[in-house]
């Protein structure tokens, strides 16, 4: 449809790396439809004789500016050529699915994250209360719940059951990692009567999703799928954040808190703080920015050297020499280059890496560095693991939950598949799932997230020795 790629140079925005960008046109972000919608939204009817239906619905074309910056805008004008841009999510006017015939399906899949119950809980609500649809199921442990062998038996939910979820982290349905057969799945859909998925997970549970999708396409079914953008690591590609990620990394911030008190209780003490982040460090980049105590931060997307003279071992000497303390937090995916290339490669269930440990490594080579050197120093190590994920959601997540919860359940009524509800500039979106997981989303570190990194820690840019 559309040629440009103007205006979508690498460029970041809070701290996003998007290069990818550059190869995408307006066809990658447009969100597909089972069909014609010509049933009256049960919103409207409950809004008609208010003023405030004139503003409520949202027009299948209204987009949001995925660079809205004057410049781009400026640029894409004096080239005549459209800018990028993503779907508007929010109630139609005309739905799809007609309510008293619909059944719908929840399933929550891969680790566990803050705010799963509270999606659970705002999507049913929405279902029941907003459109009417009573006829409403969970399917327990993820992807397993679909294959009938696992026999796991499905949980009917309605408001009475989900009143007081959200007070709880982890998920009541359950999760689980690990592939399962497509085609089994969708026949479980099928035979079940279910008109739409509403799948809770990351990148693995949108592929997951996309796969499904296609399958119910393949045999012209009728099913909608959404998925629900959940992960601690927030490395789901043009969604400015995931949901949990948040409340994760609030979570981490008193951990490190601790970690600076332990490190001031030394001469030169060093205290290190792993936190989760399969292969994006946006959990241990925000949670240093929250608690700016923090000397170093170690990502996976900065690669760094141990030993030699711009290594990470005589930055963190130079640092107790001048302060006489050091916290340092290091994300788990940081760091893979300093183990031994011959090691054999762990995988869990779900196939992503599970990665050797950074923070033991680190620990055992600091102690060993200042030892030989016959430095006084001390390290404390503190692995908070699954303490930061197996939280309920705070504040702030739990009105985001609600909000990319109800908006899937506006667009699965429109009749809207294969998508992901997303947040950018400020507005619900609506996203192609194999757009949103044509790569996973990292930090850009020439942006300004790494920029305040650098800026509150006083770390080098870099600590390889060869800075090519
Ligand atoms: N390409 C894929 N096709 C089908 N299922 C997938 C695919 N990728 C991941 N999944 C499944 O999605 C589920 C969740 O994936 P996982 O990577 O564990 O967590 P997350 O969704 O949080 O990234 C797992 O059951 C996994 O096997
Ligand atoms: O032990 P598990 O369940 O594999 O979880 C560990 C992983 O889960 C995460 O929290 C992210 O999981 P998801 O990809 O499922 O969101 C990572 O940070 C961590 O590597
Ligand atoms: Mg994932």
């Amino acid at each position: 449809m559309y040629s440009n790629t103007f205006g979508l140079e690498t460029f970041s925005i809070e701290g996003i790396k998007q290069t990818e960008i550059k190869a995408m046109t307006n066809q990658d972000f447009e969100v597909k439809s089972l069909g014609e919608c010509s049933v009256t939204s049960p919103l409207y009817n409950a809004y008609a004789n208010t003023p405030m239906v004139d503003g409520l619905f949202v027009d299948n074309n209204d987009r949001i500016l995925y660079d809205a910056t004057l410049e781009n805008f400026q640029k894409c004008l004096k080239e005549g050529i459209e800018p990028i841009t993503f779907e508007k999510a929010g109630p139609r006017e005309k739905i799809f699915f007609s309510p008293a015939n619909t059944k719908a399906a929840i399933v929550t899949c891969g680790g566990l994250c803050p705010g799963i119950n509270n999606v659970i809980r705002s999507v049913v609500n929405g279902l029941y209360y907003r459109y009417n649809v009573k006829n409403i199921v969970g399917i327990p442990y993820g992807y397993e719940g679909l294959i009938p062998e696992f026999g796991h038996t499905w949980v009917d939910l309605n408001p009475n059951v989900v009143k007081d979820i959200h007070l709880f982290g982890g998920s009541i349905l359950g999760s689980s990692r690990g592939r399962q057969n497509i085609e089994r799945m969708v026949d479980t859909l099928e035979r079940n009567n279910i008109n739409m998925l509403f799948t809770i997970g990351g990148d693995g549970t949108l592929s997951g999703n996309h796969v499904i999708q296609e399958e119910i396409e393949r045999r012209g079914l009728k099913i909608a799928t959404a998925g629900i953008p959940k992960t601690i690591d927030n490395d789901v590609n043009f969604i400015h954040k995931t949901f949990g990620f948040e409340t994760a990394f609030t979570t981490a911030a008193p951990i490190i808190r601790d970690a600076h008190n332990e490190a001031t209780g030394a001469f030169n003490g060093v205290a290190i703080v792993k936190l989760m982040g399969r292969d994006s460090g946006f959990i241990a980049a925000n949670a240093a920015l929250a608690m700016p105590d923090v000397n170093f931060v170690l990502v996976p997307e900065s690669e760094f050297d141990l030993y030699g003279p711009n290594g990470f071992l005589e930055a963190l000497k130079e640092r107790l020499q001048v302060g006489r303390h050091a916290v340092v937090v290091v994300a788990e995916g940081a760091g893979q280059n300093l183990f031994d290339s011959d090691d054999s490669v762990v995988k869990d269930a779900s196939g992503n890496v599970k990665h050797k440990d950074i923070g033991v490594l680190l620990k055992d080579t600091i102690t060993k560095f200042f030892k030989d050197q016959e430095f006084e120093a001390t390290v404390k190590y503190i692995d908070p693991s699954y303490i930061i994920r197996s939280e309920q959601a705070n504040a702030s997540d739990s009105i985001f939950c609600s909000s990319l919860a109800m908006n899937a359940v506006h667009g699965v009524m429109a009749g809207k598949t294969d998508f992901v509800v997303g947040r950018w500039n400020t507005h619900f979106t609506y996203l192609p799932i194999p757009t949103a997981t044509s790569s996973r989303k990292k930090i850009d570190l020439n942006g300004e997230l790494w920029w305040s990194v650098l800026e509150n820690t006083g770390q080098p840019y870099s600590m390889k020795n060869d800075k090519k």
